[in-house]
């Protein structure tokens, strides 16, 4: 029992000092301290099984392992992105209490032994549906899901034998087999659960964190990095296949007036907008980025330049299209080059594109250019 009052209060310390320092990105981790906190020192109250009445100690004694057990749940469904079950989470532990008062109060063991059980199973399943359905595919998400069915079942065994079997298999004070199992089981588990949870946390930490360094924050698209990225696996498709690459510089119109006259958060949305507008237009192969301040670079794989063109007339039209009364109007210039020979580099593609919008600015603005380099022409060698 000291053991597990002490795992129980040093994972709560080690996942609450995690929550501290991950911050916002990785959400239920003080659910989870919260709850562990609540359990460390709920076993002891059993103790007082015996000296105060019935009526009042089952009450406190459960009540307080299922508020612990409920704000675990709380946590699993936070650090997955969905919403907390509050409602589930106050009906079960105070409405568990209420009703393990009453059935202590006119002395119904097993429908006592029952409520606890559908109350702490449904805490558990909860969390195991969440997990299977929007965890990540991941050793960490199977190690816990596993961790928390091993310990559901033990309890709703009790719960059925309570209502089905002889009393002396489901009370926990006589060392019958199933007490023991469901002892061990519990001891255990409030370790290895944590565990489990706190391993989950850092793969989200993890996939955040790979993230950031390959989108950008504002718009949700890729930046430089990860665009690098996208490209180099393309460019060995074209090494490979001969499949030519498109490249689309775009570049809002005179945004710097839009900041001045509206000012800089409508600026932000703009940019949000116009993003969304890029990604909605172009197909879902395509690879959309911001390369800072108002500028968009998309790679459209296995394109040439008349369907390059195509798209970029696409993006103008949805600019146009999708914006909503709340921003203010604004249009792109567009350069389009395009890719045969994968003896090239990114930055000669980027600046054969560069060159096309710098025509497509210098020729009046909200216009599509294409390149007019050999190198964008399909009789280029693919080396
Ligand atoms: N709101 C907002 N503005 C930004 C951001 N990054 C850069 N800018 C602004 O974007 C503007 C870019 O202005 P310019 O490079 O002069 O280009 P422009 O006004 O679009 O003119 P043309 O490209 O010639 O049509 C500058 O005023 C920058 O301050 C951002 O993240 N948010």
């Amino acid at each position: 029992m000291i053991m597990t009052t002490l795992m129980c209060a040093v994972m709560s310390v080690v996942l609450y000092s995690v929550h501290r320092s991950a911050g916002r990105e990785v959400q239920g981790l003080d659910q989870w301290a919260a709850g562990l906190l609540a359990l460390a020192p709920s076993i002891w109250l059993y103790k007082l099984y015996g000296i105060l009445p019935d009526p009042v100690i089952v009450p406190i004694a459960n009540g307080v392992v299922l508020w612990g057990l409920g704000r675990t749940m709380l946590g699993t469904q936070m650090l997955l992105g969905r919403r907390p079950s509050w409602l589930l989470f106050h009906a079960g532990w105070a409405g568990g209490a209420s009703l393990l008062c009453w059935f202590a109060a006119i002395s119904s063991f097993p429908l006592r032994i029952a409520v606890f059980s559908v109350v702490a199973f449904s805490f558990y399943a909860v969390q195991i549906v969440a997990v299977l359905r929007y965890g990540a595919r991941h050793f960490s998400s199977y190690f816990f899901t596993g961790l928390l069915a091993l310990q559901a079942l033990p309890v709703l065994a009790r719960g059925v034998m309570a209502l089905t079997a002889d009393l002396s298999t489901v009370d926990l004070q006589r060392g019958s087999a199933l007490a023991t199992v469901y002892l061990a089981v519990a001891n255990m588990m409030s370790l290895l659960l944590a565990v489990g949870f706190l391993m989950m946390a850092m793969r989200r930490l993890q996939t955040v964190l790979e993230r950031r360094s390959t989108h950008d924050p504002l718009t949700n698209v890729l930046n430089r990095r990860g665009f690098g990225a996208c490209y180099d696996a393309q460019l060995a498709l074209l090494r490979r296949e001969g499949r030519p690459l498109a490249l689309m510089h775009i570049d809002l119109d005179h945004f710097k007036k839009i900041n001045d006259r509206y000012g800089h958060s409508t600026g932000d949305q703009v940019l949000v907008h116009a993003a969304g507008a890029i990604r909605y237009a172009v197909r879902e192969c395509d690879y959309v980025a911001r390369f800072g301040g108002e500028e968009f670079v998309v790679l459209l794989p296995d394109s040439t330049l008349k369907a390059a063109a195509g798209a970029a007339e696409r993006i103008q039209n949805m600019l146009r299209e999708l914006r909503g009364a709340h921003l203010p109007a604004y249009t792109a210039s567009i350069g389009i080059a395009c890719q045969y020979s994968s003896h090239e580099s990114l930055d000669n593609l980027l600046a054969r594109a560069d060159v096309a919008l710098y025509r497509a600015k210098a020729n009046g603005r909200n216009r599509v250019e294409l390149d007019d380099d050999p190198c964008s022409m399909e009789w280029c060698s693919v080396a």
